[in-house]
């Protein structure tokens, strides 16, 4: 009583005085709590990023959360998982994949924007539950995915669509005019996407523009998905809106998924091309574009190779570009998001071994392609350098661990639905691009990633018809 009646006398800014010590004596708690006395208080990792996901969002806000993880890594090594937010592990090495991505027990997302509609209406890629993805994705994937499939039925619809390119490319060569070869590969990409999915494509690559502003609208969300997706304060607040898997699908849902593909498939592939073009261009005064040149012009010169290139033809002929292909991958993944996955929980939950370390129940375990793919081991002794040759020098045992620790396209029963389609499309292009035209690089431009996805600006270059 004595208490309220002091209350009562105090001034306006005692009170606000007062209150603010209360808040900080909170967040303080708060902190102490989730950096000392918490489950993954053990793992290493800095007590900002243990203390509030506000670090997390910040980071992918100023666009450096791969970089920053990455540093991470190398502050405090790759043989222990990173808490790099109050409830997430980040594992570093490959060998930590299979247990995270392939264990149908941990096929679980966690409480994420996944269910709140800011990504849209539910989709395949939004539900949360591993039963329930499994039988949507047997719904909507299948053989039509498969690369046989692709080849019989959509390679010659493909072959159009990069002959249109060549000739457009070829419209500014024959002018001098220099070219943002990132937006025009996005171009590429947008229609061949839209194609799929509405079997006309829409017009980007004839009109050499962004039909309806749909690349500029994806990368302008990227900020606040990133954001909202890693700030769990906010991401809770917002409402659910769980799928219920209906058959037939309705409209809604029919639309939700095709926005899925288009968003998954156009700017994700276009970044793949762009970096491509831009190793081959910017690496070691064009040594390895040189190198991928007499490869291409040996094939031809042996008449190994329709116009425009086969995809089969690529894969069985084409064998240093295809490792310049996935070198770009490898060092410049477009989706380097952080794809997490919960450990089991729910009655009698018990500990989960990952890369040989036991992680409670319930915990967020991720890693990242951009980190992955940079491990000191496998890639000893230069990780960070642009070398396609590590691809082919690596004997049976070697390149097999190298596959197998692509994360590029994710891992497991959510690996991406349209590899094959991305594969294609970057076997077809790239080579295609180099056999035609000689490239000047005005700018190299750069990668960006926001909210977890990767795209380029600024790469121009100047063709010549070859
Ligand atoms: C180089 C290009 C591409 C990259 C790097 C890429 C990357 C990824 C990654 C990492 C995932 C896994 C996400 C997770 O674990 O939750 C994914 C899922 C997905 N991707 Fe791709 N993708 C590419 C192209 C495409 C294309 C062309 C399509 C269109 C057909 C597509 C459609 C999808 C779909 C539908 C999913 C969700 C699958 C599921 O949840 O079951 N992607 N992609």
């Amino acid at each position: 009583m004595t208490v309220l009646m002091a209350l009562r006398d105090l001034s306006w800014y005692h009170t606000l005085g007062l209150l603010l010590v209360g808040l900080v004596s909170a967040a303080a708690v708060r902190t102490v709590r989730r950096v000392y006395l918490h489950p993954l208080s053990k793992f290493p990792g800095p007590w900002y990023a243990a203390a509030t996901s506000l670090t997390s969002a910040f980071v992918s806000w100023r666009r450096v959360e791969s970089e920053w993880l990455l540093g991470l890594t190398k502050k405090y090594g790759t043989d222990t998982p990173i808490r790099i937010t109050p409830s997430m592990l980040l594992f570093p090495r490959p060998s930590a994949l299979k247990d995270i991505y392939w264990d149908p027990a941990c096929n679980f997302k966690p409480e994420s924007l996944y269910e709140t509609g800011v990504l849209g209406p539910p989709q395949l890629f939004t539900t949360r539950d591993g039963e329930a993805h499994r039988r949507l994705r047997k719904a909507l994937g299948g053989t039509q995915w498969s690369i046989g499939y692709l080849k019989k039925n959509w390679e010659s619809r493909i072959d159009d669509q990069v002959r249109l390119f060549v000739d457009k490319m070829t419209e500014f060569a024959e002018r001098k005019e220099a070219v943002m070869l990132c937006d025009k590969v996005a171009e590429f990409a947008a229609d061949i996407m839209t194609m799929v999915s509405f079997t006309e494509p829409w017009g980007f690559v004839k009109n050499s523009r962004d039909e309806r502003g749909l690349l500029a609208e994806w990368r302008s969300g990227l900020d606040f998905f990133g954001v909202a997706g890693r700030w769990q304060t906010f991401r809770r607040h917002l409402p659910r809106r769980p799928l219920r898997v209906r058959r037939p699908p309705r409209p809604l849902e029919k639309r939700a998924h095709i926005t899925l593909l288009i968003q998954a498939g156009a700017d994700t592939t276009a970044t793949a091309l762009g970096c491509t073009l831009r190793y081959l261009l910017a690496t070691d005064g064009g040594r390895v574009l040189a190198q991928a040149r007499a490869e291409l012009d040996r094939a031809e010169y042996e008449g190994k190779l329709s116009d425009p290139i086969a995809y089969e033809e690529a894969r069985r002929h084409l064998p240093y570009l295809g490792a310049c292909i996935k070198e770009a991958l490898r060092l410049a993944p477009p989706a380097t998001n952080l794809f997490a996955r919960l450990t089991p929980s729910g009655r009698n939950p018990k500990a989960k071994l990952i890369d040989g370390v036991l992680v409670p129940p319930g915990t967020e375990v991720t890693t990242i392609s951009y980190v992955v793919h940079r491990d000191p081991e496998l890639y000893a002794p230069d990780p960070e350098t642009y070398r396609p040759e590590r691809w082919l020098e690596a004997g049976d045992k070697k390149a097999g661990e190298m596959e197998a620790a692509q994360f590029g396209f994710g891992a497991g029963p959510r690996q991406c639905l349209g590899k094959e389609i991305a594969n294609m499309e970057l076997w077809k292009v790239v080579p295609q691009v180099v056999r035609r035209f000689d490239m000047e690089m005005l700018a190299a431009g750069e990668y960006v990633v926001a909210g977890g996805v990767a795209y380029n600006q600024g790469f121009k270059v100047r063709l010549t018809r070859r």
